[in-house]
């Protein structure tokens, strides 16, 4: 079997990194595995990660480290055999070098994007609470105006994404990230992207991944999660 192919994509919040891991979910097969939907599964579980979570996330604040390594690390052992890419974890430092004793990773794409464009980009963000869907009213609006295009349930708003918190929770994301970006800098590892649209990051991180994936493996990759 080729070698599986294991990546990190980081953001700040409105980076457009769920937007990006689906793109390279359904392009190069690579299993989506974001922090925030595998939460929110739990929490809706009630297991005993999801009940120690939920308090934190309703603040609107991390989770502790020693929670989400411990949900997290068990869950990337379950994959031994398809290739990932992470989103929403590593969010810290102790995070990362939890990741870094239990995995080599390939790639590590951090999106860098103008403060503006994200406050823009989440003040417009409405979510599907029970599924995660993500939908802005500009770029990717539900079928129906404020509600869910699978379920047909009302969409809500974030409180955290409403102007009020963005500065203060896009500043903090800053400061908790940066310990992590300079760590991956260091192993060699880190493709920075910086612009104001996804659509222009994307061909550049879709060449980054085309050379690093082999064909055969993704094609084979495709082949296992279709
Ligand atoms: N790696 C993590 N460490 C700590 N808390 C996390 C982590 N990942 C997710 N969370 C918690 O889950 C919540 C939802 O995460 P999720 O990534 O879906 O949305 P978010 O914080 O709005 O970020 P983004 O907008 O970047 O997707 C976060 O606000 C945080 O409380
Ligand atoms: N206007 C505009 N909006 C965008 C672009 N890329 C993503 N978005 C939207 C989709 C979401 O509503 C919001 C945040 O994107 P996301 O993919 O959820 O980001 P992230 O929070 O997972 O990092 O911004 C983009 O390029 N332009």
């Amino acid at each position: 079997m080729s070698k599986l192919f294991r990546a990190v994509i980081l953001g700040p919040p409105g980076s457009g990194k769920g937007t990006i891991s689906e793109r390279v979910a359904s392009i190069f097969g690579l299993q989506h595995l974001s922090s925030g939907d595998f939460l929110r599964q739990n929490i809706t579980a009630n297991t005993e990660a999801g009940i120690l979570a939920k308090a934190y996330i309703e603040k609107g604040a991390l989770v502790p480290d020693h929670v989400m390594t411990r949900l997290m690390l068990p869950r990337l052992e379950e994959m031994t055999r398809h290739s990932w890419l992470l989103d929403g974890f590593p969010r810290t430092l102790a995070q990362a070098e939890a990741l870094n004793s239990a995995c080599d990773l390939d790639v590590v794409i951090s999106l860098n994007i103008p403060l503006e464009t994200l406050k823009e980009r989440l003040r417009h963000r409405w979510i599907h609470p029970a599924s995660g869907r993500v939908y802005n009213m500009c770029f990717n609006p539900p079928r129906v105006q404020g509600v869910d295009d699978i379920t047909g349930e009302p969409l809500i708003q974030h409180e955290d994404d409403k102007p009020e918190a963005l500065v203060a929770r896009l500043r903090h994301y800053k400061d908790v990230a940066k310990p992590v970006i300079d760590l991956y800098r260091a192993k060699g590892i880190l493709h920075m992207f910086s612009d104001t649209e996804t659509d222009r990051i994307w061909p550049y991180v879709s060449s980054l991944l085309s050379a690093k994936i082999p064909t055969d493996h993704a094609d084979a990759q495709r082949a296992t999660t279709h």
